[in-house]
């Protein structure tokens, strides 16, 4: 007995090693079990997709998102986009069921980009701007038809369709604000926001905050958020006519007056000569009310390409004569003091980045002489310069040149040095800047009005302490053994 007893005492090592395997064990699980439980889920995304039907085409967006991040910022990413072939659906208000038509091809497009397990879940929505807005002032019937024809042809895909409507001005000026900002990582850290200013086809938007408005003067152009816990109030219009179609017809308009059969437009190129249709030209509710009274069928557009010339005219469609309130931009339209960086992004990209003037470090006159100059070059070389751009787009960067630039700066009264505050952009961080983004969020709910809690640690952060003090547990461990260690080492020893 007395011998085994000595036995035990003399060899405590299984026990040590017992201790010190257990010891291992426990401290691997403590650490498994942290990292595990806080590793973020395996990667499922959801889905969600939104049409833009503009005046001058359609074009479908894919936005992905992890799907355990549904209230949080930053994540929502545009994964696809595709552009709808032929004009935008007002224009099938003839024949509405093309309108349905025109959009499979984006739309099993999308079919193959979304998985097919997230079909049923994925949201997509139809939003129509300034071009719909208009047929449905010119032809209320006409417009319920084309959404009908719309809708027809995107219940059939196996998406959530949530329904296709008009939005207002003030809604696509606030959504294209949400977009640039969320973008941008602004409203999450509530750092100064940035302007938006977009250039469709039939309308023009503008949207800031000032410090200087508080939505109490003008209040229809006050749209108010709390976004992440903080309060915006934003200014915003939308002028419906004054998107580059349509002002380019206002413009035209103005030289028709008087029903003439030729025109020498200063907004064209010289020795441009095409003739044109005057039903057509006057095809919008826009310039409807303006026909001159006995005009021909047709009339001769030739180019004259004078930028002085056409900044004249350009500013005629803009009137500047009443303003009842402390100040306006145009038409008697109420606008706060210009404030903070602004991106100015859709026509506004497309006709200055053909023109390389996206850099508004270039002093105001420099862009005026080189819009002067462009305006100036004949047609024919113009042409033989650009045999890759599509003609439609090719004649009217002269007149979308002037028009930018009255607009900003005699319009919404941008200086030479507020100038250098514009920044002309297409995408931001991998997403096209437009409204469909802000307008999604918003229908999702991924905006929250409070800043979401976050966790006083960071995951990776959370980890490394549990760590550290499982390493630093066990070490006290093995020095709560040392008079273990010292009788092991006694009696291994063979004297
Ligand atoms: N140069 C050029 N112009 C474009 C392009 N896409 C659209 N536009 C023109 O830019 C203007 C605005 O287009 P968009 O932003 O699509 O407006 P919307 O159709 O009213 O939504 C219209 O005059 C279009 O004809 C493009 O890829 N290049």
């Amino acid at each position: 007995m007395s011998a085994q007893r000595e036995m035990k005492e003399k060899n405590p090592w299984p026990v040590t090693i017992i201790i010190i395997v257990i010891g291992v064990i426990a401290i691997v699980a403590l650490v498994t079990v942290a990292v595990l439980q806080n590793m973020p889920l395996s990667q499922k995304y959801k889905y969600g997709i939104v049409l833009d039907a503009g005046s001058s085409h359609t074009a479908l967006y894919i936005y992905e998102w992890p799907a355990e991040k549904d209230n949080n910022t930053g994540r929502v990413e545009q994964t696809h986009s595709c552009k709808v072939k032929g004009p935008g659906i007002s224009s099938y208000a003839s024949d509405p069921w093309k309108a349905g038509e025109s959009l499979k091809e984006c739309m099993k497009e999308a079919e193959m980009k979304v998985p097919g397990k997230r079909h049923h879940e994925t949201p997509l929505y139809l939003g129509a701007t300034a071009g719909m807005r208009l047929l449905n002032m010119e032809n209320g019937s006409a417009s319920d038809q084309v959404f009908q024809a719309v809708e027809g042809a995107l219940q059939k895909f196996p998406f959530s369709f949530q329904g296709a409507r008009i939005l207002s001005g003030q809604e696509e000026g606030a959504f294209g604000w949400v977009t640039v900002n969320y973008l941008d990582d602004r409203l999450k850290q509530g750092l100064e926001t940035t302007g938006a200013l977009d250039l469709g086809g039939a309308s023009t938007q503008i949207s800031f905050v000032s410090s200087n408005y508080n939505g109490s003067e003008s209040p229809s152009n006050s749209v108010t958020f709390r976004l992440y816990g903080n309060n915006y109030n934003l200014y915003t219009h939308s002028f419906l006519c004054y998107g580059k179609d349509q002002a380019m017809k206002l413009m035209l308009a103005q030289q028709t007056k008087s029903g003439p059969e030729t025109i020498l437009d200063p907004c064209f190129h010289p020795g441009y000569n095409e003739t044109k249709s005057y039903s057509d030209l006057y095809n919008s509710p826009c310039v409807s009310n303006r026909k001159p009274q006995g005009a021909p069928a047709t009339f001769t557009h030739m180019g004259r390409g004078n930028f002085q010339q056409c900044q004249e005219v350009v500013k005629k469609v803009f009137d500047f004569t009443s303003c009842k309130y402390s100040q306006c931009s145009f038409n008697g339209v109420f606008q706060p003091l210009l404030q903070g960086p602004f991106g100015a992004f859709s026509a506004y990209y497309f006709v200055m980045n053909f023109l390389n003037l996206t850099n508004t470090s270039i002093p105001l006159d420099a862009v005026r002489q080189k819009i002067k100059d462009y305006c100036a070059t004949p047609w024919k070389q113009v042409m033989a310069q650009h045999p890759d751009v599509k003609v439609n787009y090719l004649q009217e960067y002269c007149f979308g040149a002037t028009y930018i630039l009255t607009l900003l700066t005699e319009g919404y009264n941008f200086t030479s040095e507020s100038y250098s505050n514009i920044k002309f952009i297409k995408k931001i961080k991998g997403s096209d800047a437009g409204w469909t983004l802000g307008y999604m969020l918003n229908l999702t709910n991924m905006i929250p009005a409070e800043a979401p809690d976050t966790p006083p640690l960071p995951h990776a952060g959370y980890v490394s302490i549990v760590t550290l003090m499982a390493i630093l547990l066990f070490i006290l461990f093995l020095v709560s053994l040392r008079p273990l260690w010292r009788r092991c080492s006694k009696h291994p020893r063979i004297i």
